[in-house]
């Protein structure tokens, strides 16, 4: 599903050139969930940015679904980046002047699809998160937890084969970051995601499939987990 070659990412700062991911190597499987763990700086979100296109290597490749993303350039990477990967972010990012259902029909209207049918389709995906008593809510009228619910169904709502999510839970107390990751893992079953999790949330890794450590730019750990 994912294939990651001799990834490098540099920045160019003020006080010199700093080279965050350093030759990561790496595959994904198709249906797998896998947690990216490792301490702050260690360049998990630069890897996340740029498995879903957003950011682009100094150098290497990187493959989701065979396509080479960094081959595609300007509309056609928009197009397949809508298509193929949903974002979840740790501050929902939702657009605070509209309603759930107008923030979660965003993708598909981006799309090309009619307001109708965008509609349609946002309002099943609300449902299913469990929000379809808060369709016309605006998200500053919803609780943090109901607000990373619309986040999730606007990240699912073109039906992504890849749900990449930085620190999903990151701003939510413990009992609503269990239901957003009890939620996550529905989802997982019921769409055949294939989810890579950034996350701090230990009990959170650990019930996912697999757990990659990145530290200082490079693969430091890459285990199964087989309980
Ligand atoms: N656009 C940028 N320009 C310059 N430096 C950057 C840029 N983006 C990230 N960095 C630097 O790259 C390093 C890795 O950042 P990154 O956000 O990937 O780490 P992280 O592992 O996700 O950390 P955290 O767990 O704190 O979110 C940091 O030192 C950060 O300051």
């Amino acid at each position: 599903m994912v294939a990651v070659h001799q990834l490098h990412k540099s920045f160019q700062t003020p006080g010199g050139v700093i080279e965050v991911l350093r030759g990561i190597d790496l595959q994904i499987k198709r249906n797998e969930r896998v947690a990216v763990v490792g301490t702050s700086g260690a360049g998990k979100t630069t890897l996340m940015h740029i498995l879903g296109g957003l950011d682009a290597p100094t150098s290497g490749d990187v493959r989701v679904e065979g396509e080479r993303l960094f081959a595609l350039r300007g509309h056609a990477l928009d197009a397949f980046r809508n298509r193929t990967v949903g974002f979840v972010f740790q501050f929902h990012q939702l657009l605070p002047e509209f309603s759930a259902l107008e923030n979660v029909m965003m993708p598909r209207l981006i799309a090309g699809e009619t307001r109708k049918l965008a509609g349609e389709k946002a309002a099943d995906i609300l449902s299913e998160v469990g929000l379809a008593h808060r369709l016309t809510h605006k998200p500053g009228a919803l609780s943090g937890g109901e607000q990373q619910r619309v986040a999730i169904a606007r990240a699912l709502v073109n039906e992504p084969q890849l749900l990449l999510a930085d620190e999903p839970t990151g701003n939510l107390d413990t009992g609503t970051s269990d239901e957003i990751v009890a939620l996550l893992n529905r989802m997982h079953a019921s769409k055949g995601l294939t989810m890579v999790i950034v996350t701090h949330n230990l009990p959170l890794a650990a019930g996912l499939d697999r757990i990659l450590r990145i530290e200082d730019g490079v693969l430091a750990g890459d285990v199964l987990n087989c309980s």
